[in-house]
């Protein structure tokens, strides 16, 4: 038995490649309605994760549990409970876009007036209608990341995977996949992502895993990795007057503190943990007055390069895959 009301889950996930290990160990449990994000740098081995979860390869080692049932040895036996969205080949060029997902349904087992009924349905939901007798072929990237997705849909499935849905895309057509995918979840839709961009996972995802040459680095929601991540190492001292001529009586007085002074405020910094006592004690025995310490934590982006050693991606303005 998988744990209690996942809607799916992996448990010491395994994939080995000849001597390379792609994923190592990998033991995760999604929710129902839960936007799971799986992040990493390349080669992390997030697409070999999802082609293990799909049945697109075969695990080495491991489980694979889908709504509480074992179904290591027969994911197609769960294909049902799945939309896959990869890339974009597996929909036909020459067809239209309301024939694509037809055919797609037809696939699926569903009836003709179901099938018919369901296309119309997502044509007109993803923003599609306008160009349902258009060619496949004939779309926008945009367009055909948005029929791809609605292919997935087709037959309703409770999960959702996608592989990197918005990458190679102007920033306007992942803005909608976004808020398509925001609309799923609020619907109960189970969804699992791969993505570079860290500012999408954290505005999408209700938990994020970032994962490192095929291993857990860490999981959590982003409150939780930043908390995780939050060590007490940097402090601001806003004072009364100019910081700049405290600079260095305080690295004296502190050995392996190093700071920086702009205008009212030094930024300290340290290897180690640092106590506010000590240093209002400093700031004490010179007269100076401090109005507010704080303490800074670290983006989430800073996290990432915490667990995985690497820097994640940035979108830019018309981002497009080279
Ligand atoms: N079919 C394969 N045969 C041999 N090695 C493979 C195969 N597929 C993936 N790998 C290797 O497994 C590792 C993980 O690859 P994977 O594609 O899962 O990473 P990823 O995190 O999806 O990377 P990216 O962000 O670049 O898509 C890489 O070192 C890759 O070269």
């Amino acid at each position: 038995m998988g744990t209690d009301g996942a809607a799916f889950e992996v448990r010491e996930l395994t994939k080995d490649f000849g001597p390379l290990r792609a994923v190592d160990g990998l033991s995760f449990a999604v929710a129902p309605g839960e936007i799971f994000g799986f992040l990493g740098p390349n080669g992390a081995g997030k697409t070999t994760t999802i082609r293990m979860l799909t049945g697109l390869a075969r695990p080495t080692a491991g489980r694979i549990f889908f709504f509480g049932r074992e179904r290591t040895g027969d994911i197609k036996g769960a294909q049902h409970l799945m939309g896959i969205v990869a890339d974009d080949d597996n929909l036909y060029p020459e067809m239209t876009g309301r024939a694509n997902l037809e055919f797609c349904g037809a696939l699926y087992g569903m009836e003709r007036g179901e099938r018919r009924e369901r296309a119309g349905e997502l044509l007109e939901r993803f923003g599609l209608a306008p160009a349902a007798e258009r060619r496949f072929g004939a779309y926008s990237k945009g367009m055909r990341r948005r029929l791809v997705l609605a292919a997935a849909l087709i037959h309703r499935p409770p999960i959702l995977f996608l592989d990197e849905p918005t990458t190679g895309i102007d920033v306007a057509s992942a803005r909608s996949i976004r808020s398509l995918l925001d609309a799923m979840r609020r619907e109960g839709t189970t969804i699992f992502l791969t993505t570079h961009y860290i500012e999408e996972a954290q505005r999408l995802c209700d938990r994020i895993a970032f994962i490192a040459e095929g291993r857990l680095a860490a999981l959590g929601t982003t409150e939780d990795l930043l908390a995780s991540a939050r060590e007490d190492n940097a402090v601001d001292f806003v004072l009364a007057g100019p910081a700049a001529p405290l600079k260095e009586a305080l690295e004296e007085a502190f050995p392996g503190v190093t700071c920086r002074a702009e205008g009212g405020t030094l930024f300290v910094r340290s290897a180690r943990s640092l106590g506010l006592e000590p240093f209002m004690d400093f700031f004490r025995s010179r007269a100076v007055e401090v109005r507010e310490a704080r303490r800074e934590g670290p983006s989430l982006e800073e996290v990432f390069l915490g667990v995985t050693g690497s820097v994640p991606r940035k979108r830019k303005k018309g981002d497009r895959r080279p």
